[in-house]
């Protein structure tokens, strides 16, 4: 008999980390993702899946209606699973005590009493949610008090680390595989479970265990870790404008250091994505609930440093346009938060063009996978006050070509690899002059855009 899985959240997580789980368990496994959102699980059920990620496709199409379901019946499939994966949004919260610094974990608590209220036989209940530290305590304590008679709840902490736009390779090959649990004879055996499924694929030196907390805690430290090199490097970018020194060189140079290694070191118009900022700011809500403001200052930087950084690229393409944007047009490349990806949670393309708005700029957005939709509902997001600004200021194309014809200036806000290969000088001949470019990202031939004629603004370093 297959073991029965089900993932409860039907997202960037749950969706690819179940398929994988998939395709890699085969037989041995039946796997089924709910959500509540009809639209989304509809999107998983059909050929334009959900979400844009490099590969998921081709795992989907091998497993769906095989050992891969998507469905709304959450109760059918918590009632049916001997193992439940929680991968709901753990958003920061908007509201009350904690507002925009504590994790919201309303939805994992509901995900909790559903369980509990369903189940009729015992089960693993899994943390795949970035949750704040000692979540699975409070989960254990409302599943205990909410089942019927006879029936047990393991709970343990397993974190995911893939990065969105590399995600099936992620899952594919990990770094590791983390799972926290209590020490107990059963915990153990819990843990040992959830071991047996991950090592379908993955090497067993790889699968790590810890205990809860342990686990839980280090899905933060590990963001704000990865987050904290960004902050650096941007740090170092700024430095660079003003020396002469250039920040790709500086990053070589330190990243040869084996101690410190050479990814994560790239300066860019500042860390975007729904992680980064939100599991920082769980973490600086931690240590202040733990009454260490020294540690809750330290981590808060990492995410003031960001905003700076967004801002100092604004106020750059302002200053260089003569101090004013104002009815200028200006073309911004990319809107997603990284490439390979269509999410724009948390993008600093977002707040470069709430700043620009705020000039009175004309926005023209070019981005290979984000929806159209998409874009218009984070500008309004950023518009609370004037939401008819967005159809005002802001257009939306579909060619490249068309979002450069005219701008004042061309600015990269993703990394996306087509921008490196467009026709430039065709672009040049279409612009007002002086022409500007603003490689937020570091990935342009900058001399040879100045050979053409562009004055070319470049993150960390003065071209
Ligand atoms: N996005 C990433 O790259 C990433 C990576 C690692 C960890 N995480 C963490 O994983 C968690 C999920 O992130 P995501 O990006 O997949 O979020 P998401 O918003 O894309 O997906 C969450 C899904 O859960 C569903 N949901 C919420 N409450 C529900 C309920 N009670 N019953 C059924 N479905 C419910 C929502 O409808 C939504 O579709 C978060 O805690 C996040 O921090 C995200
Ligand atoms: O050198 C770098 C690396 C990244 N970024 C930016 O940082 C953000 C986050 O990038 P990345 O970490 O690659 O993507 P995420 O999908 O946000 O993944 C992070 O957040 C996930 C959610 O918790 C974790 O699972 C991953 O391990 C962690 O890398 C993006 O805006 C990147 O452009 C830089 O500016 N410079």
């Amino acid at each position: 008999m297959p073991t029965k899985i089900c993932c409860i959240g039907a997202g960037y997580v749950g969706g690819p980390t179940c398929s994988v789980i998939a395709l890699k368990g085969g037989d041995n496994v039946k796997v089924t993702v709910v959500d509540i959102n009809q639209e989304r699980i509809d999107a998983w059920n059909s050929d334009e899946l959900p979400i844009y990620e490099p590969g998921l496709d081709e795992v989907v199409k091998q497993c769906r209606g095989k050992n891969l379901f998507f469905s709304t019946d959450v109760v059918s499939a918590v009632k049916e699973a001997e193992l439940i994966f929680v991968s709901v949004n753990t958003p920061t919260k908007s509201y009350g005590i904690g507002k925009g610094c504590a994790a919201d974990v309303r939805y994992v608590e509901s995900c909790a009493r559903t369980i509990a209220e369903h189940s009729e036989s015992s089960k693993i209940v899994i943390e795949k949610s970035t949750v704040p530290a000692r979540t699975a305590e409070t989960l254990q304590k409302i599943l205990q008090a909410n089942c019927r008679d006879g029936i047990t709840f393991d709970i343990l902490s397993n974190p995911e680390f893939l990065a969105e736009g590399t995600a099936i390779k992620d899952l594919f090959e990990p770094d590791r595989v983390l799972i926290g649990g209590e020490q107990s004879e059963r915990g153990q055996a819990a843990i040992e479970k959830l071991t047996e499924v991950y090592a379908y694929w993955v090497p067993r030196e790889r699968i790590l265990h810890t205990n809860t907390w342990s686990s839980e805690l280090s899905k933060l430290a590990a963001n704000a870790f990865l987050a904290q090199r960004i902050s650096s490097i941007n740090a170092m970018s700024a430095i660079c404008e003003s020396t002469g020194a250039d920040v790709s060189e500086v990053a070589r140079a330190i990243g040869m250091d084996s101690r410190l290694g050479s990814k994560f070191l790239r300066a860019s118009v500042g860390f975007g994505g729904s992680c980064f900022q939100k599991d920082i700011l769980n973490l600086v809500y931690l240590a202040e609930s733990l009454n260490l403001p020294e540690v809750a200052d330290y981590w808060r930087q990492v995410v003031t440093l960001n905003d700076y950084q967004e801002r100092r690229f604004s106020r750059r393409i302002i200053r260089c346009l003569f101090n004013t944007v104002s009815t200028k047009k200006i073309c911004l490349l990319g809107f997603a938060f990284k490439k390979d990806t269509g999410d724009t949670r948390e993008s600093a393309a977002i707040y470069i063009a709430q700043h620009l708005m705020d000039e009175g700029a004309n926005i023209s957005v070019y981005d290979p996978k984000v929806k159209h939709a998409q874009i218009v509902h984070d500008l309004k997001s950023v518009s609370r006050d004037d939401p008819a600004r967005v159809e005002r200021l802001v257009s939306i194309e579909t060619d490249p070509y068309a979002a450069m014809s005219g701008a004042h200036a061309i600015v990269v806000l993703t990394e996306w690899d087509e921008f490196v290969d467009y026709d430039y000088k065709k672009v040049y001949e279409t612009l007002p002059k002086p022409a500007y470019i603003f490689d937020g990202r570091l990935i342009l031939d900058h001399s040879k855009l100045k050979s053409i004629g562009f004055n070319v603004e470049v993150i960390g370093k003065s071209v």
